[in-house]
């Protein structure tokens, strides 16, 4: 599956990209081996990464060169936080986790160095560091939900996370994503990017990203 040149680009430089989408945890949904406690603990954490992703798109409005990436970017704080939080909302709820309770547990600390280096990136540089840093997040889902809904064991109890991330209108915000940034990149460095002084700060900035979802996948342990 493709999500556009800069992403094909940056996915194959980035050394953890197999470990973030193939992660023991990721395998742990598709076979149903996954511990309930480990999914609800990840789901908390990952409630509260999606505030601040929603502030760091919400910076990308703010760091957009025109209208048409403005409206791009608050399409996906809009998405973010009416369709995709919900997800967590319900699946909490039926285990007795009310908002609440989420908004009450602590920031785990690599939740914390995840979001804010993502924000960092987007307040210390332009509208490229910041989307740099955020495809990772967008672009890993959309491949891992795709994969497993090929792969997946169909009595997995996470056919419900599994059908979000695979499903038409999630798979459709990733290719919107990945000509925004295609755009982005076109608009700013050019028709040949790599040539660019800023390439490999930009796809740095992927990697580490990347490597920050690996270290996600870890708050998980029940
Ligand atoms: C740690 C972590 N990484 C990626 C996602 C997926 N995700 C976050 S924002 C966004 C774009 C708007 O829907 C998507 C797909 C997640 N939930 N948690």
């Amino acid at each position: 599956m493709s999500y556009g040149r800069t992403f094909t680009e940056w996915r194959a430089q980035a050394p953890d990209w197999d470990a973030y989408t193939r992660h023991p945890f990721v395998q742990g949904m598709a076979d149903g081996s996954l511990p309930r406690d480990a999914f609800l603990n990840y789901l908390v954490q990952d409630y509260l990464f999606l505030i601040h992703f929603a502030r760091a798109w919400a910076l990308a409005v703010v760091k957009a060169g025109d209208l048409d990436e403005m409206r791009a970017c608050s399409a996906v704080v809009h998405t973010l936080i009416d369709h995709e939080m919900a997800l967590h909302v319900e699946t909490c709820a039926a285990a007795g986790i009310d908002t609440n309770a989420m908004l009450a547990t602590p920031e785990a600390l690599t939740n914390i160095a995840y979001t804010r280096y993502v924000l960092d990136a987007g307040l210390s540089g332009d509208f490229l560091d910041l989307l740099a840093a955020l495809m990772p997040c967008v672009l890993g889902y959309g491949e891992i939900g795709s994969r497993l809904a090929a792969e997946a064991a169909p009595d997995t109890p996470y056919r419900d996370w599994i059908d979000t991330y695979a499903g038409p209108e999630y798979q459709a915000a990733c290719h919107s994503a990945g000509e925004l940034l295609d755009r982005a990149i076109a608009k700013r460095l050019g028709n040949a990017p790599q040539s660019s002084p800023r390439w490999a700060t930009l796809g740095d900035r992927f990697a580490t990203a990347t490597r920050l979802e690996v270290g996600f996948w870890g708050l998980g342990r029940a």
